[in-house]
Order: structure tokens, then sequence, then C-alpha cells
């Protein structure tokens, strides 16, 4: 016997199996290929055998190039996986997201989950998520955010601009997209749980490791999207540390819904936040919302409220900076206002909403995948049978670079918005459209306007860093879209010959 098993694992053997496995793995692959069902959808060869170049791009972070690239060679509809189309047929892309929960998020949407239970953004049963978002609409219509929080927003943005110049005047030059980190993470905190985390007196110091999870959070959910099978109880013995940080950025991020969670039940703290409206809203309603809802949800706010934002405004202070006509202009704009402006005088300033939308438009935070579960029974598309269940890709990257609707589409043009079309007001939605649509957008937008106007008011001739190429600032679609380089350097120091030289370069370009 003990012949026989030294024999059985004679040397060549396992090597043999293993090729034998790997050949009956590259041969399944063949077959399930060969049988695809959307063999007939347009799209490279390699699409119907395997979804490895579409992870590649996703792990790179040009996945929404890769994409954009396919339709131009494909057209408005094009499969990217063995059981994934892409479009960017507007009617289509309506259809995908609309209210009617024809198409519907999908299982994979748990693996976005950030905390023990559900948060908006992970509900796939559309009855329940409905429900939840009730709860938050009060807390987050302009007026009540204005009412409530304006003052305290406002604080947050005067700091953050203070910091900024001093930044730049200690150090030659001041890195705003670190900043505008530090000021959204201040004000989603401050309206999770009454008072900020205070990151911008800090540096972030204070509270590091949750800063630093904020950003790693959303690599994490690419990174287990993309290892379904990858047990969460591995995060904390991974041996690399800098992959342990992303899987475990979750459980810190989770940890402070916990306290949002505490403060919420203690009576003897009187810190209203949104979450406080939130609970009246459920009594009212009769409606349970336990301790595990609410620290999800507290999760994902402080998640999808950071990197979003900052990385608007980040994107705002380059596209500024590099016209300085524009910024001249929009200089102007923002000096016109009453001393003691609020939101609503920024909002009625038309070249810098303008901006703002173009912005928008070009550099959206949420430039990447936005993807739904087709219906059971499958569905037709101008002649196109889709199977059932068929994962449906969208990414407002390639909604918004229709030549048709934008002429020009790559290039920004303030004017843009003076006069937008029907059909350019339909496909320029940099916060989405139906039942899942962003729920933060008044906040985001009162954020960015007020951070703007002050930025423009205070920092009067900022400029760009020298050291801050295209390259630097090329937009990285991850989770979320942020700089190449991961800074946005502007200095404050009296103008040179050189820097001259250099706008009149950047001028003529544009
Ligand atoms: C410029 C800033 C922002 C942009 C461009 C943006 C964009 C988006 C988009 C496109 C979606 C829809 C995703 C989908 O359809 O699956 C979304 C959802 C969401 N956003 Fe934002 N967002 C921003 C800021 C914020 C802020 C400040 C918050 C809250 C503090 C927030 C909270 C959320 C939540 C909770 C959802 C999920 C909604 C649901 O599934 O019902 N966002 N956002």
């Amino acid at each position: 016997m003990a012949f026989e098993d030294t024999k059985a694992f004679a040397p060549g053997t396992l090597p043999a199996m293993l090729f034998i496995c790997f050949a009956l793995l590259i041969f399944n692959k063949i077959v399930n290929g060969l049988r695809c069902p959307l063999s007939h959808i347009p799209g490279p060869w390699h699409t119907r055998f395997t979804s490895i170049v579409s992870k590649y791009h996703f792990t790179r972070g040009d996945k929404t190039y890769w994409v954009h690239e396919l339709h131009r060679i494909y057209g408005p509809l094009v499969r990217t996986e063995p059981g994934q189309v892409s479009t960017i047929d507007v009617e289509l892309w309506e259809r995908i997201h609309h209210v009617r929960a024809e198409f519907r998020k999908a299982p994979f949407h748990d693996k976005f989950r950030i905390g023990p239970d559900h948060m908006l953004f992970s509900m796939t049963d559309v009855a329940t998520h409905a429900a939840r978002r009730r709860l938050f609409a009060r807390a987050l219509t302009v007026e009540s955010l204005r009412k409530h929080w304006e003052p305290a927003i406002r604080e947050r943005v005067n700091l953050c601009i203070t910091r900024i110049k001093i930044a730049a005047s200690e150090g030659g030059v001041a890195d705003v997209w670190l900043w505008w980190r530090l000021l959204a993470a201040d004000v989603v905190s401050l309206l999770s749980f009454g008072e900020s985390f205070a990151l911008l007196e800090t540096v972030g110091q204070n509270e590091r490791a949750y800063f630093d999870a904020l950003h790693l959070a959303g690599i994490g959910i690419v990174l287990r999207s993309m290892i379904p099978w990858l047990p969460a109880s591995v995060s904390k013995l991974f041996p690399i540390k800098s992959i342990r940080d992303i899987l475990n950025a979750n459980q810190v991020i989770t940890e402070k819904g916990t306290v949002a969670v505490r403060n919420l039940r203690n009576t003897a703290i009187d810190r209203p936040n949104i979450f406080t409206t939130m609970l009246q809203q459920a009594d009212e309603g009769d409606i349970t919302l336990t301790d595990d809802a609410i620290r999800s949800e507290v999760a994902g706010f402080l998640l999808a409220g950071s990197d979003t934002t900052s990385s608007a405004l980040t994107y705002i202070i380059w596209a500024t900076l590099k016209r300085p006509d524009l910024q001249r202009r929009l200089e102007h704009e923002a000096a016109g206002l009453p001393a003691d402006f609020t939101d609503k005088d920024v909002e009625a300033l038309p070249l810098l909403n303008n901006v703002l939308d173009e912005m928008l438009r070009l550099y959206n935070p949420t430039s990447g995948p936005n993807i739904r579960v087709g219906p059971r029974e499958g569905f037709t598309w101008r002649g196109y049978a889709i199977p059932g269940n068929t994962v449906m890709y969208t990414q407002t990257y390639s909604m918004v670079r229709n030549e048709a609707a934008f002429e020009n589409c790559e290039s920004f043009d303030e004017t843009r918005f003076e006069r937008a079309t029907w059909q350019q007001r339909r496909v320029a939605q940099p916060f989405g459209i139906g039942p899942h649509s962003c729920i933060g957008k008044n906040l985001a937008r009162i954020e960015l306007r007020l951070a703007f106007a002050v930025f423009l008011r205070e920092c009067k001739g900022a400029r760009l860093g020298p050291d801050m190429t295209d390259d630097v600032m090329f937009p990285l679609v991850k989770f979320f879209t942020y700089p190449k380089g991961k800074k946005c350097e502007i200095t404050l120091l009296p103008r040179r010959v050189e820097d001259d030289m250099v706008e009149a370069k950047w001028a003529a370009e544009a």
C-alpha cells in the first residue's frame, strides 16, 4: 500500500494533473465562448470567451477609456465580457436606469456593501430601497441643507481656503487635492455626526486611519468585485500591508458608523445630524431602522460624499487655472458678490455655474461603470435580442462625449451650458438618473459652489504649480475618479516672466 502511495505521487504526476486541469478549463472557456448567447452583439472576439481583458483595464483604472474606444469601433451596443453589454444609446440608457424596475441592481452590488447591513447604494430590493430613500428625502433638500447646515459648511470652507493660503505661502505650493479631500470629509462627517472630525485643523493627522480609509475603501470595492470569492477573514492576515489596508478600510469607516449610532441613541448628547431627521421620519412612518442599518448608511455617506466632491473641486480648479482668461472673468464675477454672500447668491452667478456644469460633464468624479441586470425574460433592442439577466453596462464618460450632442466634446467650453439644448440637458446628468441617482447632489452642489466662490475671491491670481503637467492630472477611474499624480498643486507666488510664457502656451493649445 505504502509502495502504491509513493507511486501515485511519482515525479511528474502533479504537473501532469495541473496541466489537465488547465486544459479542461481552457476547453470549457472555448465551448462556453462558442455557445456565448451574446455572440451576435458586436465586440472584440476575446470578450466571447473571457472577461480577463475587461478586468485588466478595470484594475488599471482605464476600463472607462477602453470601453469608450470599443464604442467608437463597434457602435452603440458592445459586448465587453461574456455576460456583459455596454451601451451609449440614450434611449436604452434611460430605459436601464428608469424608475420602472425593469432593470435592477444585481446581486454583485452586495460586494459594494461596506457596513454590516445594506446601504442605499447596495440595495437590490426595489421596495426596500424606495422606503429607505424616502427617509433621507426631507434632510437633503436644498432648503433644509441651507437652513440647518450652510453656516457650518461655510465655516469649513473658509478654514480650508485659509489652510491652502498658509500652505502655499510656507511651501511655495499647496496641494488642493489634499485640502479638498480634508474639506469634503469634514463636511460629510459634520452632517453625519453633528460635528466634524476636524481633519482640516490637523491636516488629517487626527483620524489619520479614517482619512486614509476613505480613499482606500473605493479601491477595496474594486478589488472585492474582481475577486468576489476572497473571504473577509483573509483581509486581516494578508501579508502585504498596502493591500491589507485596502481590505480593512471598510471596517475603519464602519466603526465611525458605530460612533454615530451611539450619539444618536444617547439622548444626553444634543447634536442633531441628518440621521436624527431620518430616525424621526422612520418613527413617524412606523418603520424600524436597526442600528446596523444606520451604521451602514453612515459608512455609505462618508464614502460617497468624500472622494466625489473633492475630485470635482480639484478638476474645477485645474480647468480654471489652465485658462487665465477664464480665471480672471470668474474672479471678477465672484468679486461682485456681497461680503456676507450665501449659497443662494452664488447660485445666481451665470459664469461660475456654467463652468461647474461643464466641469461635471468633462471630469465627472463618477464617470465610470454604472451597472444593472436586464430583465429575466430578456429584451430586444433595435433588432438585437439580449438574453435574460445580461449585465448592462453604462458610463457617464461616454454619454457626454457624444459628438452629435456636444460639438468638440473634448474641449472645455464654459459657454456650452449657457445655450444648452434639451438633448444636451437630457444626457448631461452628472448625478445619475432614476431611483438610484445621487441622493447627496444638493449637498455636493452647495459645497462646490461655496468652495469655488471663496477660492476665487481669496486666492486671486493663483496659478498651477510648476510640476502640474496634464499627465499628473490624467483622470484614473477606479471606483471614483482621481488624478493619476495624486496631487494638484497651486501657487500664490507673484508672477514671473516664465509663468506668462507657460500660460500663453496653454492658451494657444486651448
Ligand atoms: C460631485 C459630487 C457627486 C457626484 C458626481 C455624485 C454622483 C453620484 C451618482 C452618479 C450616483 C448614482 C449611482 C448609480 O446610479 O448607481 C450617486 C449615488 C449616490 N450618492 Fe452621490 N455623487 C456626489 C456626491 C455625493 C455626496 C456629497 C453624497 C452624500 C453625502 C452622495 C451620496 C450618494 C448616495 C448615498 C448614493 C446612492 C443612492 C442610491 O443608490 O439610492 N453623493 N452619486
